[in-house]
């Protein structure tokens, strides 16, 4: 469903351009993914991603008074991992942006923009089972950005364009030939991504735990 092109001329071609663009930066992510992971060829992940099953979020934060006092919670977007194969992640210069370290669960480190034209690579949480854990969903959250001496009253409002990337609903996911031994077994049982996906969806709205 678009506007109406009267009311934002140009838009729709604007974001199918861009979409097209992302759709071709994923493609050869997956390729160049499969390559680097052990034992499957360079086309394994295509097969899987068949459908081009992605989504381009278009998010504003809005400008709002600074958070009265300073606590983890005071979160533009919480702290979450993404749930599909990866995202790129597109932000503005406001900042605000932090990943978990991973050696240091509950510690947050900003993620600063670097240029305009740079993305955020982030690997979900289907990449991290196929992986057996070798890559990580990286857990990353939204916080309000750096407050300084010449800060107005008010939080700049943020923009930002994830743009994410799943697999083929009927896809099974499991930890592929070479990231798992007999010292170090699969961690997790193989799952539909249609499964894992609705489950999720779930646990977002209350009803169970996100990882299985
Ligand atoms: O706004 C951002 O930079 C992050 C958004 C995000 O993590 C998400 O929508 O999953
Ligand atoms: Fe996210």
């Amino acid at each position: 469903m678009w506007p109406d092109e009267e009311d934002l001329p140009g838009f729709r071609a604007a974001l199918q351009h861009w979409s097209d663009l992302c759709s071709a930066v994923r493609n050869k992510a997956l390729t160049a993914l499969s390559i680097g992971m052990p034992g499957i060829d360079k086309g394994f992940f295509d097969s899987y991603h068949s459908h081009q099953d992605n989504y381009l979020r278009l998010l504003h934060y809005p400008s709002l008074p600074w958070p009265a006092t300073e606590s983890p919670d005071n979160t533009r977007t919480g702290a979450h991992t993404d749930f599909g194969t990866l995202t790129l992640l597109f932000q503005d210069n406001v900042g605000g942006l932090e990943v978990e370290d991973p050696k240091r669960p509950g510690v947050f480190v900003p993620a600063p923009p670097v240029t305009p034209s740079t993305c955020v690579f982030n690997i979900g949480d289907l990449l991290q089972r196929w992986s057996n854990d070798g890559l990580r969903s990286t857990t990353h959250r939204v916080a309000p950005p750096r407050r300084s001496a010449d800060s107005g009253p008010l939080q700049p409002e943020r923009f930002s364009l994830p743009y994410f990337c799943g697999a083929d609903a009927e896809a099974i996911v499991k930890a592929i030939p070479g990231t798992f031994s007999e010292t170090n077994p699969a961690k997790y049982p193989p799952i539909s991504v249609r499964e894992y996906v609705d489950r999720h969806v779930l646990a977002m709205y209350g009803a169970e735990p996100t990882k299985a």
